[in-house]
């Protein structure tokens, strides 16, 4: 029987070493990662938001999870809500209609990368079986971490020359990750101001433990929130297989190492069947960037040893950042489930090509799409679209195709974009075709790959490939049988992914890179449908801009 579960949490600034780099986080309940929300499918989640933060807004994406009817606590700020104010209770309640591994993180400014996340999971309904078995569940989640803040790196992306906030200085499994504290002059911290120490003996920078039990085999739940970095995860000596994809049964696969893409989701089943006298590292690395970051390590650990017997083997390596046919390769393994398939409608009713750019704009350094960088606005998109506030965004919606000819092969010829925050506008129920194409950035013969994350959807991956998108003969190739559905995709370098999706959910959702500092930087676009099938919006979300007259 469905169930409500209340959750009642303060957002506040926090002291925190992840990494043994003591700086400023965003904690919940002073916990970091934040409180995990357990459910099953059909219940209710009920979280009561207290925004403790004594000068910025804050809002929670529940990221993966469609808000069917709800469209107003996505938890987007200045799209589906108004930020909630510091002082101010805010409270979500949502369904969790499908069992798999989600996460929620603030969606506002760079407020993730701050910590402000923690998982959801969602277990099946009472008498629903998993297709595969196990005998324990584990769960992580993974991240890049810088010692800069997020408002240094902000002002950095808008400053005129740029500052990127470049690689991050740890990985974090779980939220812990190291830093060798002998870099550290004392006092202060290389590319930081606001860091006062490093101490190595700290609990919170110990590495995260994994215990299992030596023959049983076990789920782990795979969650990425990185800032930046395309990860690969490994288990020293297992071999892991893949079941899950953001939320979905995949056939399942045997790997030795695994992509995971900022805003996807896995589960891997994998069998303690090693020798059990000693513990093995569970790892990542940087991979789709050149990697200048440390392995990030936790520990499995075979029971009884005791946790403090680190492995005396090295730290394990993954493929090479920039072997981009492994990426596709593995992005390739992931298919539906023999008798889990949902077939894609057969066509689309629409298709949108996006040329993914990175642009100038007075100076500044974007990312674009079909030229268009996005800007937000200060009135929530939803509550634009539901009361006609044509003043609150851009009347003209944005283009469906880029101007022709176009070269992904160098810089644009003429970098300059427009800015804009215009809406892709669908007929309810109407089938949507999306291929991303990748580009050439502002550097020579420099490319990079690109994690897509869809709002109130999933979407099918239809196909990826290289080079520019054949829209005659392209689609041909489009597998029609057994597409994952997933809400995150990646596009790699140089190269397209097509996706199908319906547009069933009324609402305003956003489309975006899910690296934080290209969506800042205006990697993303606003889709809708339907918005006029919805009652009144809850008084609650307005306030800001042009929805404070409603
Ligand atoms: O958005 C980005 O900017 C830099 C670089 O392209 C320009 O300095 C980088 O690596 C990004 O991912």
């Amino acid at each position: 029987k469905a169930r409500i579960r209340r959750y009642k949490w303060k957002v506040d600034y926090s002291y925190f070493s992840p990494d043994c780099v003591e700086k400023v986080i965003i904690a919940i309940n002073g916990q970091y990662p934040g409180p995990r929300i357990r459910a099953q499918a059909g219940d209710t989640i009920v979280v009561e938001l207290e925004n403790g933060l004594p000068t910025e807004g804050v809002v929670i994406h529940w990221h993966g999870i469609h808000q069917f009817g709800t469209p107003w606590y996505d938890g987007t700020a200045f799209v589906s809500q108004c930020p909630i104010n510091p002082g101010e209770t805010f409270t979500y309640k949502f369904v969790v209609p499908r069992p798999g591994t989600y996460f929620y993180h603030g969606h506002f400014g760079m407020q993730r990368a701050a910590g402000f996340y923690g998982s959801l999971i969602v277990d099946l309904e009472h008498g629903e079986k998993e297709p595969f078995a196990y005998d324990g569940e584990l769960s992580i989640i993974l991240n890049d971490w810088w010692h800069r803040s997020i408002y240094d790196q902000e002002t950095g992306l808008f400053a005129i020359p740029f500052r990127f906030v470049g690689e991050p200085q740890s990985l974090l499994i779980e939220g812990r990750g190291r830093y060798n504290c002998s870099l550290v002059p004392s006092g202060s911290v290389a590319g930081s101001g606001d860091c006062v120490s490093c101490n190595s003996s700290n609990p919170q920078c110990q590495p995260y433990i994994l215990p299992v039990e030596p023959g049983k085999t076990y789920r782990l739940r795979i969650a990425s929130v990185a800032s930046l970095s395309s990860l690969n995860f490994i288990l020293e000596g297992h071999n892991m297989t893949i079941v899950e994809a953001d939320g979905y049964n995949v056939d399942p696969v045997v790997v030795e190492n695994l992509d995971v893409y900022s805003g996807e989701t896995y589960s891997v089943l994998f069998t303690a069947n090693q020798n059990a006298s000693r513990n093995y590292w569970a790892a990542i690395n940087v991979r789709g960037r050149k990697p200048a970051t440390p392995t990030g390590l936790a520990l499995l650990n075979y029971l009884p040893n005791p946790s403090s017997l680190l492995p005396s083997t090295p730290s394990p390596m993954s493929p090479v950042w920039n072997d981009f046919d492994y990426s596709l390769n593995q992005n390739k393994l992931i298919i539906a489930r023999k008798g889990y398939e949902v077939p894609p409608p057969p066509k689309p009713d629409r298709q949108l090509i996006f040329l993914t750019t990175q642009n100038k704009v007075n100076g500044r350094i974007k990312w674009a799409i079909n030229n268009i960088t996005y800007v937000i606005t200060s009135t929530p998109v939803l509550a634009a679209l539901k009361y006609g506030l044509k003043k609150a965004y851009d009347p003209i919606p944005p283009p469906d195709y880029p101007a022709l000819p176009f070269s992904i092969s160098g810089p644009p010829a003429n970098p300059n974009a427009t800015v804009g925050s215009g809406v892709y506008t669908f007929q309810f129920g109407s089938v949507v075709d999306v291929i991303i194409q990748n580009a050439n950035t502002l550097t020579p013969n420099n490319s990079e790959v690109h994690p897509w994350h869809l709002h109130g959807h999933d979407f099918w991956v239809l196909g990826y490939g290289k080079g520019i998108f054949d829209p005659a003969t392209d689609p041909q190739s489009y597998n029609l049988k057994n597409a994952p559905l997933k809400n995150t995709v990646a596009v790699l370098p140089y190269g397209w992914v097509a996706i199908r999706f319906r547009a069933d959910n009324p609402g305003v959702w956003p489309f975006h890179c899910h690296i934080e500092a290209h969506f800042h930087m205006g990697m993303g676009l606003i889709f809708a449908e339907g918005w006029d099938r919805l009652p009144e919006l809850p008084k609650s979300v307005l306030g800001c801009g042009l929805s404070k007259y409603l």
